[in-house]
Formats: structure tokens, C-alpha cells, sequence
């Protein structure tokens, strides 16, 4: 008998997208506003993968901010994260790549950190959201990635069994929670991604998506599959 195609389920920021100028920009923003120089593109970056609690522990511990203003830059910072897509872009080839894996018969999935809310507007911004009938944010849960709950979740709503599916993510976080799950993990090195390739458990990578269909077989091929 024939298995179906397993289920997979991506990480967004700095896997799927390329949303670090956008989340610069809100947080430039929101820093002018109480009068705080802006910190460089790069060091922003750095500070994504987390989740908004874990940017803006970096920024105020950064930019020696005194933490009584935390709720109020977080606030102001939301205000504006909600639908800032104007300077996100997608990473080369990943509507076509992610259009032929869903024809193949993957069922698809989101696991993010990102909250819910800028989650589904950038989703529906790039026409990305009839691929993922199943999303969980970073505010779905009480935890967050690297804790293994919120990717256990979506494989659950994806209906994956005995753990025949897969994540693909960029960050320490994406692959330390895939280990936890457990399920395999493919490294996608062109995202946010601050260690080296070979400090991260992987059971694949690859630095462009063309190269994810034939890295998912051959993940697949690897490993004893369940009917
Ligand atoms: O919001 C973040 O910190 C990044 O979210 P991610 O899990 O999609 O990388």
C-alpha cells in the first residue's frame, strides 16, 4: 500500500520570508518615538527568531533602556507590526517550490513565533494561505519554539502519525524544537540562522529552495516510513 505524502511544516520569518527590514523599520520607529537612536538592520536581524517577548529583551538590554518602558514600546511596536509587509519579500523560488510540494499531496503547515496576527496578514499579503490549513503563532501557545509544544501542535492538527513528517526552519530555535518533538529537521542556511550549519542538529540543509523537493525525498528515503 501506498503511504501519503507526509505532512510538512515550515517556520516563517527568515525561512519563508525575508521579514527583517520590515521588522527594522517598526522597531526604528517605535525607538525614535521616545527619543532612542535606532539600532542597525544587521543587529535587529540577530535579535529575530524568538518571538516579540525575546526582540525586545535584546533591544532594551541593547540600547540600556530602562524596563519600565517595556509595555509601552511592545504596545507601540504592535500597533505597527500588524500589517507591515511593504518591505518583506519572499526568498527566491519559495511559491513555486512550496505550489509543487503541496501538488505532490503534502499537507502543509506554519510554525512560527511570529504573533498570529502579522502572521495571517503577511500570509493572505503574499497569497500564501490556502497552502497552510494549519498556523501556529507564537501567541497560540503559552510556549514557544525551542519548546517542542507549539510544532507538536501543528502536526497534530495536520494529522501527522508516529512522527512521519518534517520542519524546515533556519534558526536554533526551529532546530532545537524539531529535536524535542522529535521529528526531522531540513536547515534552510540562507535565513536568520546566527550558528554555524554544523552546530545545529540537522538531518538536511540546503541554501536555495529549488533544492528542497529533491532534499524532502531524499530525507523521506532515509528514514523507515509508517503506512
Ligand atoms: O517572530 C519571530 O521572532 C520570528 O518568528 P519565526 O519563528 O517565524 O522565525
Amino acid at each position: 500500500m501506498m503511504s501519503r505524502p507526509c505532512p510538512i511544516v515550515f517556520d516563517l520569518d527568515g525561512t519563508l520570508i525575508d521579514s527583517a527590514p520590515d521588522i527594522h523599520a517598526c522597531v526604528s520607529a517605535v525607538l525614535r518615538q521616545h527619543h532612542i537612536t535606532p539600532l542597525p538592520l544587521p543587529r535587529v536581524r540577530s535579535f529575530i527568531g524568538g518571538g516579540v517577548e525575546l526582540l525586545w529583551s535584546r533591544i532594551i538590554a541593547a540600547c540600556s533602556i530602562d524596563p519600565v518602558h517595556r509595555p509601552a514600546l511592545i504596545a507601540a511596536f504592535m500597533a505597527r507590526y500588524h500589517d507591515a509587509t511593504a518591505l518583506t519579500r519572499m526568498f527566491p523560488s519559495v511559491i513555486e517550490v512550496l505550489g509543487r510540494l503541496a501538488d505532490a499531496g503534502h499537507p502543509m503547515g506554519i510554525c512560527t513565533n511570529k504573533p498570529m496576527g502579522p502572521t495571517l496578514q503577511v500570509l493572505d499579503h503574499f497569497g500564501l494561505s490556502h497552502l497552510f490549513p494549519v498556523v501556529v503563532g507564537g501567541d497560540t501557545l503559552p510556549q514557544k519554539k525551542p519548546d517542542p509544544a507549539p510544532l507538536r501542535l501543528a502536526l497534530e492538527r495536520l494529522g501527522t502519525v508516529d512522527g512521519n513528517a518534517l520542519f524546515v526552519g533556519d534558526s536554533a530555535f526551529d532546530a532545537h524544537c524539531a529535536t524535542a518533538v522529535p521529528v526531522p529537521f531540513l536547515l534552510y542556511s540562507g535565513g536568520y540562522r546566527l550558528s554555524p550549519v554544523a552546530e545545529l542538529p540537522h538531518d538536511g540543509v540546503f541554501d536555495h529552495f529549488d533544492a528542497l523537493p529533491d532534499l524532502v525525498a531524499e530525507t523521506l528515503m532515509a528514514r523507515p516510513r509508517s503506512a
